[in-house]
């Protein structure tokens, strides 16, 4: 069987550069396309040479259209408005769109649930193994210490990170909520400033520091009178994240129309 054909938006962003590496590195998948935004200067160049490398005879384009046609698979990540495009064009090629992409608003959530009707799509704020992991934990502590024992979520990254909190916190945050039986809506305290009360009983807070090339560090701290405990994940290198995606794309080959997370690609 021929290997699966995959497309990478944002080629020249931190992530996409990274998964261009990491899908040529592969023997189990083709790179077919990469696409960027109108009036990026990588459009129109080869995808190799504009990395400063060899060229791979692949032009960089903004027409998605026809790019992901001829995808079986898009690893995006971008931006909430740009993946929102994206997925209507997945599922228009029945490509399977695994994507990165943070920072969404609700409406933007109902869009993806709407274009996971044709084809699959796997999303996570975090595509790495050790965060997936740190899900499924942070649910169990949460679960086994009472409502005495207050949670906050600390999160670190570079100083060019547009949305916060992360993704990761969120999924984090949402793991400690329905590990007590809750939705994080339920739970999530505001970002706090000023004469903000005492904390709530039973709320997340979240907290985000931004400073220089931080990839991604997250705690969850579960704090009572005389001790705490920390459940921390320091992610040092963004191919991680690009090797998880890699992982999704080809794990969803096969599978229907819907949508799918890491946990599911994992078998967590
Ligand atoms: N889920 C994960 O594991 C994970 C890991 C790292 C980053 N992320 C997320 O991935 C996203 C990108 O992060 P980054 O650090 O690579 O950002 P970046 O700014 O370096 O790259 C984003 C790229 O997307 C391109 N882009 C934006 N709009 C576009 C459009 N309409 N069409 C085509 N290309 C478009 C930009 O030009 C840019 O090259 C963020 O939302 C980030 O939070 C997720
Ligand atoms: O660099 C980023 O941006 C990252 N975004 C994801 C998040 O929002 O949690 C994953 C970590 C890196």
């Amino acid at each position: 069987m021929e290997k699966p054909g995959i497309v990478i938006t944002g080629a020249s962003g931190r992530m996409g550069q990274m998964l261009v590496r990491t899908v040529l590195g592969s023997d189990q998948a083709r790179l077919v396309g990469a696409i960027e935004r109108e009036g990026n200067p990588w459009i129109g160049r080869d995808l190799g040479e504009a990395m400063g490398g060899a060229a791979l005879g692949i032009t960089v384009t903004d027409d998605a259209v026809e790019a992901i046609a001829k995808a079986q698979a898009v690893i995006d990540f971008t931006a909430p408005a740009a993946t929102v495009a994206f997925a209507e064009l997945a599922a228009q090629a029945r490509a399977v769109h695994v994507i990165g992409t943070t920072g969404f608003e609700s409406a933007d959530l109902d869009k993806l649930r709407a274009a996971a009707r044709h084809a699959p799509i796997i999303r996570a704020g975090n595509m790495s193994l050790g965060v997936n992991l740190l899900v499924g934990l942070t649910r169990k502590v949460a679960a086994a210490l009472g409502e005495d024992w207050d949670i906050e979520v600390v999160e670190a990254h570079h100083n060019r990170k547009v949305d916060a909190p992360s993704g990761t916190a969120l999924m984090l945050g949402e793991a400690a909520a329905a590990g007590r039986g809750h939705g994080l809506d339920e739970l999530r305290t505001p970002a706090r400033e000023g004469i903000t009360g005492a904390r709530v009983p039973g709320s997340i807070g979240f907290s985000a520091i931004r400073g220089g090339d931080i990839v991604g560090e997250h705690d969850v701290i579960f704090a009572t009178a005389g001790e705490r405990v920390v459940l921390r994940h320091l992610a040092t290198d963004r191919a991680i994240f690009a090797r998880g995606a890699l992982r999704a794309a080809l794990w969803g080959q096969d599978k229907g129309p819907g949508e799918y997370d890491m946990a599911d690609v994992l078998g967590l």
